[in-house]
C-alpha cells in the first residue's frame, strides 16, 4: 500500500458496503434534514462582515495523530461561529480522523451557518448521508476521483440543494476536474502523498482557477499575515483546523486569530 489516500479510499469502499446494507437509502430520506433548506457557502464567504474562515472541527488525522479528543462539537462549533467564523467544516470519518456522521448533525442543530461534510466522496451513497446528517456543503477530492465521476457526484449533489467543494493539487487536477457544477475549489496545501505543508501553492494555483469560482486556501494556515496575502491573491475562503484545535478551546485560538487578521486588515485598509 503506498500512499495513506489509497488505505482510506479502501476502506472507505468497504465501510461503504456495510453501511448501505444496514441503513439504506430510504432511511437516509427519512431524516427531517433531507429536506431542510441549506444554506450557500459561497454566498456567505463573501458577505463583507465576515472573515472567510471555514473553522473545522478535527479530533485527529493521519499525519498528526491525536489533535484533540476531548473538547465538544457543540462548545467548539458554537464558538467558532461567535468568533466570527465564516462557517464550519466536519470531519465525519471515524478510522483516519476520529469524526462520525453524529458530529456534524449535533454541529446542523447548533448552528445556521453553512457545513461543509469532510470525508472522502466515492459514491452517491454518501451524498445522500451526507443531505440526511444536515451538511450544505460536500468535498470532492480530484485525487481519488475520475473527471466523469466528479462531474457525477456534483451533478447529484446540485440536485440534492448542496455546494460543492473541490479539492485540488495541481493545475492538471484543475483543467480535468472543474466541471459547471463546481461552486467552489480549494487548493489543498498538504501533499496527501508526503503529507508535507506548502502554502506556496495556493499562490502558483491562484490563477489557474476561473472567475465566477471561490476560491479557498486549505491546510496549514496558521499566520493572520497569510490570510491578507491570500485574499489579495484572489482568495475568499480559508479552511483552518489543527492551528484552533490544537488549542484546549479551539474556539477561543479561533477568537484571537480573527482578532488578530481583523487587527491587521485595519493596519493594511484593502485597495480599491
Ligand atoms: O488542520 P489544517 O492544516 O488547518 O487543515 C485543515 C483542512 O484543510 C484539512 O483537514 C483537510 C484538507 N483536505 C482534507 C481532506 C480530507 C481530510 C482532511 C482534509
Amino acid at each position: 500500500m503506498a500512499y495513506i489516500l489509497d488505505e482510506i479510499v479502501q476502506h472507505k469502499r468497504k465501510e461503504l458496503e456495510e453501511r448501505k446494507g444496514l441503513f439504506p437509502e430510504r432511511l437516509l430520506e427519512q431524516s427531517v434534514y433531507f429536506t431542510a433548506p441549506t444554506v450557500s457557502m459561497k454566498r456567505y464567504l463573501t458577505r463583507p462582515d465576515k472573515s472567510g474562515i471555514i473553522a473545522e472541527f478535527k479530533r485527529s488525522s493521519p499525519s498528526k495523530g491525536a489533535i484533540n479528543p476531548y473538547t465538544s462539537v457543540e462548545k467548539t462549533t458554537i464558538g467558532y461561529m461567535q468568533a466570527g467564523a465564516s462557517a464550519l467544516s466536519v470531519l465525519t470519518d471515524k478510522k483516519f480522523f476520529g469524526g462520525k456522521n453524529e458530529d456534524l448533525s449535533t454541529a446542523r442543530k447548533f448552528n445556521f451557518c453553512p457545513i461543509l461534510r469532510k470525508d472522502f466522496v466515492l459514491d452517491p451513497y454518501q451524498l445522500l448521508e451526507a443531505r440526511a446528517i444536515g451538511a450544505d456543503v460536500v468535498l470532492l477530492i480530484a485525487a481519488i476521483l475520475t473527471p466523469k465521476e466528479t462531474r457525477e457526484l456534483a451533478f447529484q449533489a446540485c440536485q440534492l440543494q448542496m455546494e460543492v467543494l473541490l479539492e485540488v493539487h495541481s493545475a492538471e487536477e484543475i483543467d480535468s476536474h472543474l466541471n459547471e457544477y463546481i461552486d467552489l475549489v480549494g487548493v489543498n496545501n498538504r501533499n496527501l502523498k508526503t503529507f508535507e505543508v506548502n502554502t506556496d501553492l495556493s499562490f502558483e494555483l491562484a490563477s489557474r482557477i476561473p472567475h465566477g469560482i471561490i476560491k479557498v486556501s486549505e491546510s496549514g494556515i496558521s499566520d493572520p499575515q497569510l490570510i491578507l496575502s491570500l485574499r489579495e491573491a484572489g482568495y475568499e475562503g480559508f479552511l483552518m483546523g489543527e492551528t484552533f484545535m490544537r488549542h484546549s478551546e479551539p474556539q477561543r485560538a479561533a477568537q484571537e486569530f480573527i482578532q488578530q487578521v481583523r487587527t491587521l486588515e485595519s493596519a493594511y485598509p484593502k485597495k480599491v
